[in-house]
């Protein structure tokens, strides 16, 4: 008999008993901290009210992005610093939805990414709207349908969702925060599907070339259709014996598939960058980013005059992107992410170095660098 199943020694019992009631002090405690941090929480919405009883904006990134980068910074283990950052944003969620409860759009259906990075960067707490475009989550937000909405930007095999960068140039919302999630796919079907007799592999276009050599050796001989979006994959092959979906997590357990092979992506660090988006500007964090679309006159040295004062301010540029512009006639657009708030005097400098030869500046926000 191997030692873990003896039965535990008179000494042991004794042990696990202290333990255990150690635990339920401790339980009690959490229990009691919880809910005063929640009445601070409730006392934190009537001041707010009080100082703007028609507009009090309860949600505040900054503030949270604070919170959790505290915890993380001062934990004292044993938990990892990204699961105890955890345990306290859906503490911080369940206070939020005391203050004020939140609706979130997302580019759904329900099951996407999108949906799992709105809960990543809300937590639980969070009511999710699905809606089927990018830009319908814009219009929203704009609407004031929900308060906040959330978009994928970027992604690290794949690069910029242009459809998103384009909405930006006319839109009027902002940028509230970010957040990036560790994208898995899986291979997925129904429970009466058989591997060997797979004829179709569904999937959105990014995820099917983010899986394109996964595909090639182990399932050459299948169709691959792309269709709007993960979660529409594996709500088609729910009835279909012999199809295939590569999905998230989420989209399996939502329409009750069988994953027949995990994590199928390429490249083992394939990530998804989403914005958050809203009508708020957000106040420093102290670790923040800001986005720009800027628009230059189409001419010799424009980029070089568009990139100088980020050099002479010291303002680090963390992206630059450029897309055609939608007045036509070949000129251009650019998106840029820098460190830093609008309020630093740096960054001030530097704007106002970059409109005296910009067409038009816009800027998209200044937002806390995402934590978890
Ligand atoms: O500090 C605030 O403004 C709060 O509303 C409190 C709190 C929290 O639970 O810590 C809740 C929601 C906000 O998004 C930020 C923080």
């Amino acid at each position: 008999m191997s030692e873990s199943n003896q039965t535990p020694s008179k000494a042991d019992e004794t042990e696990l008993l202290q333990l255990r009631q150690e635990i339920d002090q401790l339980d009690q405690e959490i229990l009691n901290l919880i809910s005063r941090r929640a009445q601070c929480a409730l006392r934190v919405a009537e001041v707010k009210m009080k100082a703007d009883p028609g507009q009090a904006v309860f949600y505040r990134p900054e503030r949270e992005a604070q919170v959790l980068s505290r915890v993380m910074e001062r934990n004292p283990g044993p938990l990892g610093n990204e699961d105890m950052a955890r345990l306290f944003r859906e503490i911080m969620s369940a206070c939020l939805a005391l203050e004020r409860p939140l609706e979130v759009a997302y580019l759904g259906p329900e099951g996407t990414f999108t949906q799992q990075a709105a809960k990543k960067h809300f937590g639980q707490w969070v009511k999710t709207k699905p809606m089927p475009a990018i830009d319908e989550v814009f219009r929203e937000v704009d609407a004031g349908a929900v308060q906040y909405g959330v978009v994928p930007i970027e992604n690290s095999t794949e690069g910029v969702v242009n459809h998103t960068l384009d909405t930006f140039i006319t839109s009027n919302i902002k940028i509230v925060g970010e957040v990036e999630l560790r994208i898995h796919h899986h291979l997925m079907a129904g429970p009466n599907t058989n591997r060997d007799k797979i004829t179709r592999v569904y999937s959105h276009q990014q995820s099917l070339a983010q899986c394109r050599k996964w595909l090639d050796a182990h399932m050459p001989q299948a169709e691959r259709i792309a269709v709007n979006s993960n979660a529409e994959a594996a709500r088609r092959v729910q009835g279909e014996w012999n199809s295939a979906a590569i999905a998230g997590e989420m989209a399996s357990e939502l329409y009750d598939l069988e994953i027949i092979e995990t994590k199928i992506e390429d490249s083992p660090d394939n990530s998804t960058r989403f914005l958050i988006i809203g009508a708020q500007e957000v106040d420093t964090s102290g670790a923040d980013k800001t986005s720009l679309v800027v628009s230059m006159r189409n001419e010799p040295g424009a980029l070089y005059h568009l990139l100088k004062p980020f050099n002479d301010f010291g303002v680090d540029m963390t992206r630059l992107e450029s897309r055609p512009s939608p007045s036509g006639n070949w000129t251009y657009v650019f998106f840029i992410d820098f460190v830093g708030h609008t309020r630093d005097a740096n960054v001030q400098e530097a704007l106002s170095a970059i409109r005296k030869t910009a067409v038009e500046v816009k800027v998209l926000g200044s937002y806390p660098k995402g934590v978890l």
